[in-house]
């Protein structure tokens, strides 16, 4: 089945069909569970890395391996050129990260973007972008993952423009176990449409920060969606006066300043967080759905955790029993973290319907 909307909502949204605008992507929703096979891995590699915390976890050895990267865009940065904190050598190129600023125009943000409810979760509304692969020259992971007709390019597009199933897990899971967010610093790694942060957002938290791979994936979707879900269109729609207009931008513009953005491959991402010149509080709440696909991404995910979880904060992470083609899996990502002995692995909940699939709980030992 085609779907034919610049989000693939899968699953949950089979049978929603939505109207097409000229130049929409077109995602096959039936690779859904199977994302991209070898063809397109052909700069895996692996090294030791990377600088380690400097705290207490500087005692556990860390064997993890690097993040492939690959270049065949332009946006793709030299890491030579970025600090040289961290040996990069046998990666001559790496996504390096960046920080996203949110535009001043909010309503630029959601220009040409049209804003839906998503099934089930009345609270959070979704942007549905049109994206025209001529708009975005520099990186055109759009038109390269429509090609390959694939969810997935490793090293180019990460999967960050489509909901993935595991974030309606884990949605679900913060309602149910009423997971609080008030006054929490989180973190939604691997963020693409960011719904968790969100949900966070909405749910009180102190800062919410949102990274994504592909830069593209932020300023064309997780921004707008912030943004679609900031109190903006719920208070300043029906308003014409302008000073009361005026009040109501500023309490947004306050209230979208506990969200900032990144983009970025996560070792970058760490670098730049901890090297910022903001002030930087770990993590209470790290919260992640499908990122654990690809087992050599593993040491760099683990090492994330490992810098910039607080030492009583948490992980919840939801994942499929098994990505096939790309061979990652909770039960190969469990073991390599028990290996690691930094952190405790709990399971949260098994859901069973269609393809298995896992929600845990990572905390330090
Ligand atoms: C399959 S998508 C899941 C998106 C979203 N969490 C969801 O559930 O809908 C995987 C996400 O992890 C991020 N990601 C994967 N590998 C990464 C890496 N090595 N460095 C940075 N981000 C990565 C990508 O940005 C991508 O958005």
């Amino acid at each position: 089945m085609t779907f034919q909307f610049n989000f693939t909502i899968v699953n949950h949204l089979e049978n929603e069909s939505v109207p097409l605008g000229d130049g929409a992507l077109a995602v096959d929703s039936s690779k859904e569970s199977s994302v991209s096979e070898g063809k397109h891995r052909d700069r895996k590699c692996s090294t030791e890395q990377f600088d380690l915390p400097q705290d207490h976890l500087l005692e556990h050895k860390q064997l993890g391996n690097a993040t492939p990267s690959q270049d065949t865009d332009s946006s793709l940065t030299a890491a030579n050129s970025s600090s040289n904190l961290e040996p990069q050598e046998e990666h001559p190129y790496i996504r390096v990260a960046k920080e996203h600023t949110v535009p001043e125009d909010l309503k630029k943000v959601l220009e040409n973007k049209v804003i839906e409810t998503l099934p089930g979760l009345q609270h959070v509304s979704v942007v549905k972008t049109i994206l025209l692969k001529e708009n975005f020259p520099g990186e055109n992971i759009i038109s390269q993952s429509f090609s390959s007709q694939s969810d997935l390019i490793t090293g180019v597009y990460e999967g960050g423009l489509k909901i993935w199933e595991c974030t309606f897990d884990l949605l679900a899971y913060f309602t149910k176990a009423k997971v609080k967010f008030v006054g929490k610093r989180v973190l939604d790694l691997g963020c693409g449409s960011g719904l968790l942060g969100i949900v966070a957002f909405k749910g009180g938290a102190k800062e919410i920060h949102f990274q994504d791979y592909n830069s593209l994936v932020i300023d064309e979707v997780t921004l707008p969606n912030v943004v679609a879900n900031s109190t903006l269109e719920d208070k300043g729609n029906d308003v014409n006066e302008p000073d009361v207009k005026r009040c109501r931008k500023s309490e947004v513009a306050q209230e979208l300043s506990k969200c900032r953005f990144f983009s970025g491959e996560w070792s970058e991402f760490c670098k730049l967080v901890l090297n910022s010149e903001k002030f930087f509080e770990k993590y209470d709440l790290i919260l992640t759905s499908e990122t654990i696909y690809n087992p050599d991404y593993y040491g760099t995910l683990h090492q994330t955790f490992l810098r910039l979880l607080d030492k009583n904060g948490r992980v919840l992470l939801a994942s499929k029993a098994h990505y096939f083609g790309v061979g990652g899996g909770i039960h190969l990502f469990q073991k390599f973290v028990e290996e690691r002995n930094v952190f405790e692995t709990r399971t949260l909940e098994i859901i069973d319907k269609g393809l298995k699939r896992f929600l845990i709980e990572m905390t330090f030992k």
